[in-house]
């Protein structure tokens, strides 16, 4: 399982960002070809490990917006994403994302208290992000049924579960090393 995403990340070219080793994937940035395939081989096997009751799935601009509408197409299950803009709507949530190379605002819109949601994005990371997220999430009050991120590098979801007490699911578990992407675990 996870063929075609285990090859392509250790085909991945690992830019500098600062002292960051960011791989460069289709699915992560989308600057190389995203085939059909890969997306329908990461969308099943979210299907197959997340809880998929729920009202919602939730996901982080940019790059977990394909991800959650191959998902919806999958599912029937809607999304809405956690948007790099403000719109200053009447329940909007801000949230102060930092990663391990950037700073930015994300809003959340179009969630209510007691939905029941599924989170999912491409990368955990330092797991600034997803904590941030999940955090602003509680504060409005939905049911958190489960987390998915496509490809863990490095000790984010340690992070995530001591700052917020949730777990994610990740699909690959990766490490940079010698200027290459190397797989060290897969969850299928
Ligand atoms: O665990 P972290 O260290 O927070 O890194 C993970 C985050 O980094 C990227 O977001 P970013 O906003 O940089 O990029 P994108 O707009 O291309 O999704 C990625 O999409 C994740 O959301
Ligand atoms: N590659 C792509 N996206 C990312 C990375 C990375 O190394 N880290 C956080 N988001």
């Amino acid at each position: 399982m996870l063929d075609k995403l285990k090859k392509t990340l250790e085909e991945s070219p690992i830019v500098k960002k600062g002292e960051y080793n960011y791989f460069v994937h289709p699915i992560t940035d989308g600057i190389m070809l995203v085939e059909p395939d890969l997306l329908k081989e990461v969308s099943n096997a979210i299907t197959k490990v997340a809880d998929l009751n729920v009202d919602k799935i939730v996901c982080m601009e940019a790059m977990g917006i394909h991800i959650a509408t191959a998902l919806s197409l999958e599912t029937n299950i809607p999304f809405v994403v956690v948007r790099k803009r403000c719109y200053g709507l009447e329940e909007e949530v801000a949230v102060h994302q930092v990663t391990g190379y950037s700073e930015c605002e994300l809003y959340i819109n179009g969630l209510r208290k007691g939905d029941r949601i599924l989170v999912v994005d491409d990368v955990l990371s330092t797991g600034g992000t997803m904590v941030a997220v999940l955090n602003a999430l509680k504060s409005v009050g939905v049911e958190i049924a489960d987390i998915v991120a496509v490809v863990e590098k490095g000790n984010g979801k340690e992070r995530v579960k001591k700052e917020t007490g949730y777990d994610v699911k990740t699909l690959v578990k990766v490490d940079v090393n010698g200027g290459k992407v190397v797989i060290e675990d897969s969850i299928l």
